[in-house]
């Protein structure tokens, strides 16, 4: 039954800054925010089926396989080509969940471009983005696959060239609901716009960092140690908090001094999606 396979990264990504600069009459906030992926994250296998069926063959704790976004991605594209083949679908599952750092996001983008090379149904990059917004607001840049300044509720995406530094990201043990920060009274949702270069000279913050720091203890005590080695930041709604070093031999060193029980992970920042260089390679 199967025809072909095919294995693809689905990195994550970082939110360098992120203003709140709004809130829209359907209650989405726009934003202005910088995406950078890492080369670091889950993997997934497609292989095709001939009877159309779409099988996720991997368990994600607490998510529903009809709900699991690789799923969703799967079926709207096989909606949206018409073709009548289906896949065996299987994640590794590396990413921590709510985290701010995109691997639901991550995982549904190299799902729509997997089986759109799988299946060669066809479908530009343009129209991909397009289904992937109907997934989350952190899809096409995924899709897109390049570093980018985003505005409008992330999905005006303009392609920058940034510094590559090396990343140390730490995840407390702590999922953040997105849905839950943007509900908060409490956020700022009037922040100035700002430009590519005030961010470059040392501007902008993460308008969710004090919600999420007053509504999370553990969160807010780990940026505290966090700090004190390097500029702590936020990447997201959370929770996990990042530092970024020149080599991978400093972030490895502060890495070195967190508490054993604190997961944290060590990874390059990249203005190309590792999930594209890969998908180049079998062009
Ligand atoms: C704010 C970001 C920055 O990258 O946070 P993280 O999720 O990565 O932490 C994302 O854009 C999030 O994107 P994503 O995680 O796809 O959010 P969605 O599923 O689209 O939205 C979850 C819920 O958050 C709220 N929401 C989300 C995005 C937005 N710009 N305004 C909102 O108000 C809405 O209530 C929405 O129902
Ligand atoms: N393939 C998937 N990987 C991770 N989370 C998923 C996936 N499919 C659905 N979800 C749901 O999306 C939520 C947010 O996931 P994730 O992308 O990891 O967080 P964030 O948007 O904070 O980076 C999860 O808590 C889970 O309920």
């Amino acid at each position: 039954m199967n025809t072909a396979t095919l294995s693809l990264p689905a990195p994550a990504k970082l939110n360098l800054f992120l203003h709140v600069t709004g809130q829209r009459d359907d209650g989405y906030h726009t934003l202005q925010t910088l995406f950078q992926f890492l080369d670091y994250g889950d993997t997934l296998h497609f292989s095709s089926r001939s009877d159309g069926k779409i099988a996720l063959l991997s368990n994600l704790p607490g998510v529903d396989a009809e709900d699991n976004l690789i799923v969703r991605a799967a079926r709207l594209l096989k909606e949206a080509s018409g073709t009548p083949l289906g896949a065996d679908i299987k994640l590794d599952k590396v990413l921590p969940m709510g985290g701010g750092i995109g691997g639901g996001s991550s995982d549904a983008a190299t799902t729509l471009l997997g089986l759109n090379h799988l299946w060669q149904t066809g479908l530009s990059i343009d129209q991909l983005a397009e289904l992937g917004i109907r997934l989350g607001a952190d899809v096409p840049v995924f899709v897109r696959g390049h570093a980018a300044w985003a505005e409008g509720v992330g999905e005006q995406l303009t392609p920058v060239e940034l510094e590559e530094p090396w990343f140390l990201v730490v995840a407390p043990d702590c999922p953040v609901s997105t849905a839950e920060i943007f509900s908060d009274e409490r956020l700022t949702r009037n922040s100035s716009p700002i430009t590519l270069a005030a961010f470059v000279a040392g501007g902008g913050r993460n308008d969710c960092l004090p919600v999420v720091t007053t509504r999370y203890t553990e969160i807010r005590n780990t940026l505290i140690l966090l700090n004190k080695y390097c500029e702590a930041k936020m990447t997201g709604t959370g929770s996990c908090l990042f530092g970024a070093f020149p080599n991978e031999r400093e972030a490895d060193k502060v890495r070195a001094r967190l508490p054993a029980t604190l997961r944290s992970f060590v990874a390059r920042g990249c203005n190309v999606s590792p999930l594209h260089r890969e998908l180049q390679k079998q062009a």
